[in-house]
């Protein structure tokens, strides 16, 4: 249940804070106890594959659900006084144009329903979209629209900002312009929280990354940290015929996948490992390479039941 003041800590309250939340639909938790704190100033990136719970996450921190368990707290208090109060600026997935008005009305609108409000130039120009201001916002094309959105979560002059999928849709070029939006609003000391599906988006634009899955945190660092906890580098070869047996107690190994006849040592030392096969005689086609982000997301969020474990 979300409650309305209990930070009593020294210093500012975290902007984002959810301790044990839980959300059930029905069968499903679609959030299942989750642990997350963001402080003023952070850029935090939610990264899940689909159905992990990140958009029930974002409606549990705007206020738009109630946890049936746990606690959820924006700024010390409840989301919904800090969404009143024009402290929290959302972009969600859904959301259609209104017809017929311009870009700086429909800004102008959202800004006059909040007690202090950015100026609605202020807001077009860390949008990017000055020059969009006079036209109608049911012509525009999809990367316009988007930046026209992200201006309207910036109306209400909002400390945090969370963005549902942003980019989803974006070509590269319109991307790559909305996060430069991003960037010059979090250089300002806000806080932003965004979802993706795009690890490189992560890497490249947060400072830090929650890896959700079924409904509950299962990695939260840098890329470099992700990158390491699920094992720094990838150790691949031909099986040649040889069995699997013994591969998960080599030095460093972490985890083994085999596809066909190719293994794949997940390994925190690779050259430990190394050593070891070609003592085994095992170093056919070898290959050394470092884990990706992406191999990394896989091995953190991957079912046991969809890898062949050894
Ligand atoms: N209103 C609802 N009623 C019933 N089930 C729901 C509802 N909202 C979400 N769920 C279920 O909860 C789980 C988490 O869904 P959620 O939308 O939070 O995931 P997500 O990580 O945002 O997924 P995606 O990346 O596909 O948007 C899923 O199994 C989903 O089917």
């Amino acid at each position: 249940m979300t409650t309305k003041t209990t930070h009593t800590g020294p210093g500012p309250a975290p902007a984002v804070s959810f301790t044990g939340a839980v959300k059930t639909f029905g069968e499903v938790r679609a959030v299942a106890g989750l642990d997350l704190t963001i402080a003023p100033g952070e850029t935090v990136a939610l990264l899940g594959r689909n159905g992990a719970g990140k958009s029930t996450t974002i409606s549990l921190l705007l206020g738009l659900d109630e946890p049936d368990a746990g606690r959820v707290q924006l700024f010390g208090g409840a989301p919904q006084d800090a969404v009143r109060a024009g402290r929290v600026g959302a972009m969600l997935q859904e959301g259609k144009a209104v017809p017929r008005v311009t870009v700086g009305e429909l800004v102008g609108f959202v800004a006059g329903r909040y007690p202090d409000p950015m100026d609605v130039g202020e807001a077009l120009r860390l949008a990017g979209i000055e020059e969009l201001a006079g036209r109608r916002v049911d012509k525009l094309s999809g990367g316009q629209t988007q930046r026209v959105r992200f201006a309207v979560a910036l109306a209400g002059n909002p400390a945090l900002i969370v963005l549902d999928e942003p980019t989803a849709a974006l070509d590269v070029e319109a991307r790559h312009a909305f996060w430069a939006s991003m960037r010059a609003y979090a250089r300002r000391g806000h806080t932003v929280l965004f979802s993706t599906h795009y690890l490189e988006e992560a890497d490249a634009h947060a400072d830090r990354i929650v890896v959700i899955d079924h409904g509950r945190v299962v990695a939260d660092g840098t890329g470099e940290e992700l990158r390491r906890a699920a094992g720094g580098s990838l150790v691949c070869f031909d099986l040649a015929g040889r069995g699997t047996e013994g591969l998960a107690l080599l030095p460093g190994v972490v985890s083994v996948e085999v596809t066909g006849e190719r293994a794949r040592l997940r390994t925190e030392d690779p050259d430990a490992t190394v050593m070891a096969l070609a003592a085994l005689d095992a170093v056919r086609n070898l290959e050394v390479a470092p884990a990706s982000l992406d191999d990394a997301f896989m091995a953190l969020t991957a079912d046991p039941r969809d890898l062949e474990r050894v």
